[in-house]
């Protein structure tokens, strides 16, 4: 595979000037691992600056809608943006021109599409209870509560075998439950009381913009789905990092996210 423009792969390069040629586009990238590189607490993650730009620069370009998915809660999402970006996008002429997702495609600006029923907040209190009286036995695991889940986190637990105990332990307690959906994720387990899919908030955003299709950068599990719903002719799978995936393209990590952006950008508007 020879290396380009920008350090991105040949064949990519030629992908993104195809899709950026199209009359009408959603650009969508996840956020941890993707526009924020991965770090230790999540409360530590910040966007590279470069990227965001080019996200917004590409919201502001005619018949382009950017859209951010990520499993965050929406209000923690919109918070790491930085207050440049979100007025730049608050200022937009038209709303539909950026979009952020939240709790894994199922949380947009007007709420959840379906309400958490109170047997569901009753679940998920309890999920929160179990998580952190598994994390208290193991230093440096932590429990995040989100709207419609609860998150065990163990990138900080210093043996790796503590670390798979800790995860074994809930995969065989909380995330057994009835009506819980657990998904592996990087050093977590989520334990969600609602079905989550990027993937149908992809398909939400290409429907509501009527794109003619999607380029979707993601780095984890979560993201599968997502690619797995760009089967589109023009559509563009960016997996960003290792791992197997369904994408088409390939990119090392982070790091280069902004590069795919700013190429979009720029051939769009050439
Ligand atoms: O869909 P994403 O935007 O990628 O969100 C996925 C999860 O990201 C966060 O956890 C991950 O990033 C943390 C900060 O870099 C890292 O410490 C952790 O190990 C990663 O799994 C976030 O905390 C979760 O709520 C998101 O679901």
């Amino acid at each position: 595979m020879t290396h380009g423009m920008a350090g991105l792969p040949d064949e990519l390069t030629a992908a993104l000037r195809a899709f950026a040629a199209l009359p009408s586009v959603v650009v969508g990238s996840d956020f941890d691992g993707c526009l924020a590189p991965i770090v230790s607490h999540p409360a530590d993650a910040r966007p590279d600056p470069a990227a965001v730009d080019a996200l917004v620069d590409l919201a502001a370009l005619p018949d382009t809608a950017i859209a951010v998915v990520s499993g965050r809660a929406r209000d923690d999402l919109a918070e790491r943006l930085t207050p440049a970006a979100l007025a730049r996008l608050a200022a937009l002429p038209d709303p539909a021109s950026a979009t952020l997702v939240g709790s894994h495609g199922s949380e947009f600006d007007n709420g959840f599409s379906s309400p958490i029923t109170d047997e569901q907040q009753k679940l998920l209190a309890g999920l929160v209870t179990e998580l952190e009286a598994i994390a208290a036995r193991f230093p440096g695991a932590m429990v995040e509560t989100k709207p419609a889940s609860t998150v065990l986190h163990v990138r900080n637990v210093d043996a790796a075998a503590d670390a798979e105990s800790a995860l074994e332990e809930a995969r065989r307690g909380p995330a057994a439950r009835p009506g819980v959906h657990a998904t592996e994720g990087k050093a977590v387990l989520e334990l969600a009381v609602i079905e989550t899919s990027k993937g149908h908030a992809l398909d939400l955003l290409r429907e509501r913009t009527g794109a003619d299709a999607v380029l979707y950068l993601g780095d984890d599990v979560t993201d599968e789905k997502a690619f797995g719903h760009l089967r589109g002719a023009d559509d563009v799978a960016i997996k960003v990092g290792d791992g197997a995936t369904l994408a088409r393209y390939r990119i090392a990590g982070p790091e280069l996210v902004g590069a795919v952006l700013r190429a979009v950008a720029d051939f769009r508007r050439a």
